[in-house]
Formats: structure tokens, C-alpha cells, sequence
């Protein structure tokens, strides 16, 4: 049996995976922790402050991170000093938070890290990367997205992935977030982030040509999607060598 913690229990997504980690029959769920302590699934929620202590006590074989990017660097670095394998969900790390990870991860834990686990999402950034590959150059893009009201980050980790693979494969370009007042339009690539009611995920890419448009988009109806990409990221990463891995290598697209 594989034993998971999970970090940001109580929140939507740990919740989320800390049922389909109970329900499993080849993992077990050791405990969790968030700011608070509680209890989920029949296994107690320790509070942030004890992940140490937690992790010495339960030695789980991975900690799954679902929270916030300035508590999940902390939680990463703990994880890693005590040979516990990861997986990522957290976003809105900054360029020098994503530096500390890897040289926190690397050379000491293998660790899952995605901003989005979803399988179709995977599958969407193949194929934006084709389409921006594939199109002649002239073509306008723009990228949105929707997600619910308590969402803390802006724009989500899924676009800034999608912004990534755009820059690598039409160069880099100016991200624009959003319009107002006299705006001419240059090669810039507009960023539209929309928060609301409880959407779960959306994101489109728009290539916008003379005559014609090209709209890629997906859409998650349920938190599930996310959970059950994590869950499977955790199985996948027990015994492989240390450092960072995509959902991608989880999931063979590379
Ligand atoms: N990669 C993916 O596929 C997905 C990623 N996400 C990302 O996952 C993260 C969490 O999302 P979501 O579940 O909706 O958010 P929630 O706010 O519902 O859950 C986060 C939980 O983490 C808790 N928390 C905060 N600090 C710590 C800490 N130091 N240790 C342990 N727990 C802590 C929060 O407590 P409190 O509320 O008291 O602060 C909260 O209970 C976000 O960054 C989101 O963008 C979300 C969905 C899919
Ligand atoms: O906070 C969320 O809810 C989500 N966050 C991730 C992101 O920032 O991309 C993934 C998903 O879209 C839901």
C-alpha cells in the first residue's frame, strides 16, 4: 500500500483527493494537514505549524500539495528533507518560488509538478502547441480565462502554462492583461482572466487570422478531473529518481 498525506486537506481540492485516496484499495490515507486542525475520511488533519513532527509520525511515502504558493515552498522543502515523494497542484509560484523548489526537489525527491492534472488540459496543450507551431505567422492570439469567486490566483497556472508553450513556439511576445481606452493592437498576446459563481475551469485560446478564427478550449464541469490526475501522478511517482516530472511524463505525452 502507498501512504499519502495531503497538504490544503480541507480545502476544495484536498477534500477533493483525500476521498478518492480513501476510497482507493491500493492507497491509504495517512493523515492531512491545513491551517487548522480537523479530521477528513476518518484520519486526523494536522495543523501547518506540526508538518514536521507529522511527517516523522506518518511517514507517508508521498505528499500530495494542494494550498497556496507561499505556504506550498514551505511544505515542499519539508517534504523533501524527510525523502517523501510529491505531487504539485499549487499555483502562482513566482519565477524565483519555482527556483527554490527545484533546488529543493532535485537530487533528493522525485516530485510530479503541474499546474493543471487534468487529462484533457494535457491533451489542450498538445494541441495548442501544434496549432501555434503549424500557423503561418500573422495570426492573433488572445487567451482566456474563467474560474469561481474564491479563486486566489490571477491569471490561473494553466493559462501562465499556456503562455509558456506559446512563447516557445512563436517566440517571446508581450503579455497584455486585458484593454481599456485607446489600445492599438501590436503582437502583443492578450491575457483575459474572468472570476465568478463557482466555474470550475475554463480556458480558450483564440488564433485570430483575416477571415478566419482558430478557438481551442476546454472546459472542467467537475474538481474530480484535477483529483483523479493527482491521485494518479502519486502512484506513478513512488520509485522514480529524483527531480521535477510534468504531468506529461505521468501520463507518456512527451
Ligand atoms: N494543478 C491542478 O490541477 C489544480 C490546481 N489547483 C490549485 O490548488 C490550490 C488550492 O486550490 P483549492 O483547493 O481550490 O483552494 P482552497 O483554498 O479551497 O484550499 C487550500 C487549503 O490549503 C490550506 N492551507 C493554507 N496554507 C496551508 C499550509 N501552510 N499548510 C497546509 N494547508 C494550508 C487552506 O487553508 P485556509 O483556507 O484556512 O487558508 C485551504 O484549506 C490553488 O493554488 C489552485 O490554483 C486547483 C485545482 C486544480
Ligand atoms: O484554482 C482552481 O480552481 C484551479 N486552478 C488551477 C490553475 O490555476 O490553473 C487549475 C484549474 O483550472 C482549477
Amino acid at each position: 500500500m502507498i501512504k499519502v498525506a495531503v497538504c490544503g486537506a480541507l480545502g476544495r481540492m484536498g477534500t477533493a483527493i483525500g476521498r478518492l485516496v480513501s476510497e482507493s484499495s491500493d492507497l491509504d490515507l495517512v493523515g492531512g494537514v491545513d491551517v487548522k486542525a480537523g479530521s477528513f475520511y476518518g484520519v486526523p488533519v494536522v495543523e501547518a505549524a506540526r508538518l514536521d513532527a507529522f511527517l516523522e509520525e506518518t511517514k507517508p511515502d508521498v505528499l500530495i500539495d494542494f494550498t497556496i504558493a507561499n505556504a506550498s515552498v514551505g511544505n515542499i522543502k519539508a517534504a523533501a528533507a524527510h525523502g517523501v515523494a510529491l505531487v504539485v497542484g499549487t499555483t502562482g509560484f513566482s519565477p524565483e518560488q519555482r527556483e527554490e523548489i527545484r533546488l529543493a526537489v532535485e537530487g533528493h525527491v522525485p516530485a510530479v509538478i503541474s499546474s493543471n492534472y487534468s487529462v484533457g488540459v494535457n491533451i489542450f496543450w498538445t494541441l495548442i502547441r501544434e496549432a501555434a507551431r503549424r500557423l503561418p505567422e500573422g495570426y492573433d492570439i488572445e487567451v482566456t480565462e474563467a474560474h469561481h469567486r474564491y479563486k486566489k490566483d490571477a491569471p490561473s497556472g494553466t493559462a501562465k502554462t499556456i503562455l509558456e508553450i506559446l512563447d516557445e513556439e512563436v517566440g517571446p511576445r508581450t503579455h497584455l492583461h486585458g484593454r481599456q481606452g485607446m489600445t492599438e493592437r501590436g503582437d502583443e498576446i492578450g491575457v483575459h482572466v474572468i472570476r465568478g459563481g463557482d466555474i470550475v475551469g475554463d480556458h480558450a485560446v483564440l488564433f485570430a487570422g483575416n477571415y478566419e478564427v482558430l478557438e481551442l478550449s476546454h472546459r472542467a464541469y467537475d474538481r474530480a478531473v484535477f483529483a483523479s490526475g493527482a491521485v494518479r501522478a502519486a502512484a506513478w511517482v513512488i520509485g522514480r529518481k529524483p527531480g521535477v516530472y510534468g504531468m506529461a511524463d505521468v501520463l507518456n505525452l512527451s
